[in-house]
């Protein structure tokens, strides 16, 4: 910069002034630094958790429902199998799950979300990370998981669900084992599926297949160990 444009003061001048407005805080520009700041945390917290399972579910499965019970077992059954054990590190589902992963000796990861209300992680986490982005929180999930264990859930859990299978549907992420635990629960979802996303062309012939579905817990972590939808990337287009 030269005349007119050299600022009448410098960088560190700025800098240490006194503190001034503050809503350059809540700008596009400042937020980018901390959506960046939330994946180089999750990047350095989870680089060596080593193999992990993500298990996804119900925040509003009460402790005394026979879905918690099946969560503490299938936490322990997949630290029985040598992994960790991600969760939303929420109350529900993610609570019984980090429960059963303690209880089996693995690492209890969750990945909490800020919400409008006060929530918190459950006691059950041993490593935790909070995040204010779902978007940031999502890339953890998939990047440092074999696959995805999925309880029964609502709209949060559907939407785990439906971003991992288009991720591997569109080829952009290393196809991994997405296995849906509750045959009566889940029935109805892939009927309409079948019946009318399917039969419209909406999704290809063997899309469905993309979801696995059970009720026998050790099937399913069985399922993730042998990798059987572990597939590697395009190694012509490596990016
Ligand atoms: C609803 C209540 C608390 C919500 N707290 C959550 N904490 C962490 N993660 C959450 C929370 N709510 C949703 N999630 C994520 O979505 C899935 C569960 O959503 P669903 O709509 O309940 O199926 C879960 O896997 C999380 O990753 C107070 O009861």
């Amino acid at each position: 910069m030269r005349g007119r444009q050299v600022p009448k003061t410098t960088t560190d001048q700025r800098l240490l002034d006194d503190r001034g407005r503050a809503d350059w805080l809540h700008t596009d520009p400042w937020r980018v630094l901390r959506i960046q700041a939330e994946f180089v945390e999750g990047f350095g917290a989870l680089a060596e958790l080593g193999p992990a399972v993500s298990i996804f579910g119900s925040a509003r499965t009460p402790a005394d429902s026979p879905w918690y019970a099946k969560g503490v077992e299938l936490g322990r059954l997949a630290a029985e199998a040598g992994f960790s054990v991600i969760t939303g590190g929420g109350p529900g589902t993610m609570e019984a799950a980090n429960r059963g992963a303690r209880e089996g000796g693995a690492t209890s990861v969750g990945l909490g979300i800020e919400l409008p209300f006060e929530a918190g992680l459950n006691p059950y986490v041993d490593l935790g990370i909070n995040f204010r982005y779902f978007f940031a929180r999502k890339t953890m999930f998939v990047k440092y998981s074999e696959g995805f264990l999925v309880l029964p859930g609502g709209y949060g859990t559907l939407d785990e669900v439906f971003e991992a299978v288009t991720l591997a549907q569109t080829g952009k992420v290393t196809s991994f084992p997405i296995v849906l635990i509750g045959v009566d629960y889940w029935t109805g979802l892939l009927d309409w599926l079948r019946h009318s996303v399917e039969a419209g062309g909406m999704i290809s012939d063997g899309d469905i297949d993309r979801l696995v579905l059970t009720d026998d817990l050790a099937a399913a972590v069985r399922h993730l160990k042998d990798g059987a939808g572990r597939v590697a990337p395009d190694e012509t287009n490596p990016e």
